[in-house]
């Protein structure tokens, strides 16, 4: 296994142009695909989510062309759903925002499907998903445990009506039924039962489908309407905004260190509600200002917060390594998914802390740290999760080297973190 051994760090600024986004790479990809027109993409993220995308999108006969660096992309639209004459197997990898938007699309085509990916992914729900699809017309097999991928779908289109979803596992289920809502025969109606998590990515998913000339009448995140008649049709050309979530490293890194960072990419004006983890990093105590497109960070002395972070679950994630650096605990509350994403985020979070000296409790949806007086050596275990990886970073601002083991892992959003990361605290 690789291993990254990084030397005690005390300095971190500069600027940092912010890769493209990934949720808004894959969701304007697909709708770019359904829709009438050819969409010129740029700031394409190209990362291991991405490529799965693609490489399903090619494989579904949709034509594209990708510049050599893989950041922008002239793709020609469907007009339509897709429509597959020979059964296809298309894998996944662990990407969540190409499994879950491609299984409903998919259901609403015609063809023969079988969606693989990678062990994990058969580790992460998709039964509400199935549940909400199958009243509407959509034929789905497990083909391993009920409930979980991998899937066969005999896909004859979906019709419209009435359909009530699951939102308290994964936004990304409603999502995928919004995205492929107007490619049913009939108006659809979305009831969201209980309550519905990770809220902001929902904003992301009808901005996209705005994008494509598609309104949704959005009830208060509880019921949701989507008129039949609508086709996405091809806004021309579409620029990607920076990774809000691939921004938080950076800006925690300069509230930690001292120095000032700002990320070029992602700001005031971003439809990414990871863009409130600057916020967040306000509250403990770091300077933040906020233009359109950038966001800038300086040191403050930090303090530890008690914070529901149920809207920011991926970025939450930073602000647990920065609690390394409080005067104080912190509380990160309402993240119970972060057990069904990559690896269980709470456990594997938890173990790592403690290994750098934290005094940590682990509750089912909750986790509180304790700084220690002085961090410890360690290696980190990342459990292939690109975020575990790129949160533990952080860690290497005490005065203890840190290893992080695997650090290969960020090729699922960030293939070139640790080189920007490298720039910025040198
Ligand atoms: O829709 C999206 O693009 C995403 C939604 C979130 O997942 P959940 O809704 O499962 O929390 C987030 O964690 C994931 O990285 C991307
Ligand atoms: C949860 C994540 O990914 P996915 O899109 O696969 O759900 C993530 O990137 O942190």
């Amino acid at each position: 296994m690789e291993t990254l051994t990084l030397q005690p760090l005390s300095h971190a600024s500069g600027e940092v142009q912010i890769p493209g986004s990934k949720s808004l790479s894959n969701r304007i990809l697909l709708l770019a695909a359904l829709a009438q027109g050819t969409t010129r993409i740029t700031n394409l993220l190209d990362s291991d989510d991405v490529r799965h995308m693609l490489n399903a999108l090619r494989a579904l006969g949709v034509d594209y062309e990708l510049a050599q660096d893989r950041r922008s992309c002239s793709l020609s639209g469907l007009g339509q759903a897709f429509d597959a004459s020979a059964a296809l197997e298309l894998f996944l990898g662990n990407a969540g925002t190409a499994m879950r938007p491609l299984c409903a699309a998919l259901c609403a085509s015609k063809g023969e499907f079988t969606l693989t990916g990678e062990p994990r992914m058969y580790e992460r729900p998709i039964g509400d998903l199935i549940d909400a699809l199958r009243p509407l017309g959509a034929q789905v097999e497990y083909l391993g445990e009920a409930g979980y991928p991998p899937l066969k779908i005999q896909a004859a289109g979906l019709k419209g009506g009435e359909v009530s979803i699951r939102g308290n596992i994964s936004s990304q289920f409603l999502t995928a039924l919004l995205m492929a809502a107007p490619l049913a025969e009939g108006d659809l109606v979305i009831n969201v039962d209980g309550e519905l998590v990770s809220k902001p990515y929902i904003d992301i998913t009808l901005h996209t489908m705005k994008l494509f000339g598609v309104e949704v009448d959005n009830q208060n995140y509880q019921r949701f309407v989507i008129k039949a008649g609508q086709t996405y049709r091809s806004p021309g050309e579409v620029m990607v905004e920076g990774d809000a979530s691939s921004a938080s490293y950076f800006l925690a890194a300069a509230a930690i260190a001292g120095g000032t960072v700002r990320v070029y990419g992602v700001g005031a004006d971003s439809v990414q509600g990871d863009k409130a983890f600057a916020e967040v990093l306000g509250k403990m105590g770091a300077e933040v200002s906020y233009g359109p497109t950038w966001i800038e960070v300086s040191k403050g002395a930090l303090k530890g917060v008690d914070l529901d972070l149920n809207a920011i679950p991926d970025a939450a994630m930073t602000i647990a390594t920065t609690a390394l650096f409080a005067d104080g605990p912190t509380a990160i509350r309402n993240v119970y998914n972060w057990r069904v994403k990559e690896t269980d985020r709470l456990s594997a979070m938890a173990t790592e802390l403690r290994k750098v000296g934290a005094d940590v409790v682990e509750g089912e949806d909750f986790i509180e740290i304790t700084p220690p007086a002085q961090l410890q050596s360690a290696a980190i275990d990342t459990y292939d999760d690109h975020r575990m990886a790129m949160c533990f970073s952080l860690a290497a601002f005490g005065d203890a080297p840190i290893t992080i083991n695997d650090p290969g892992c960020t090729r699922k959003t960030f293939p070139e973190y640790f080189d920007l990361f490298a720039q910025v605290t040198r």
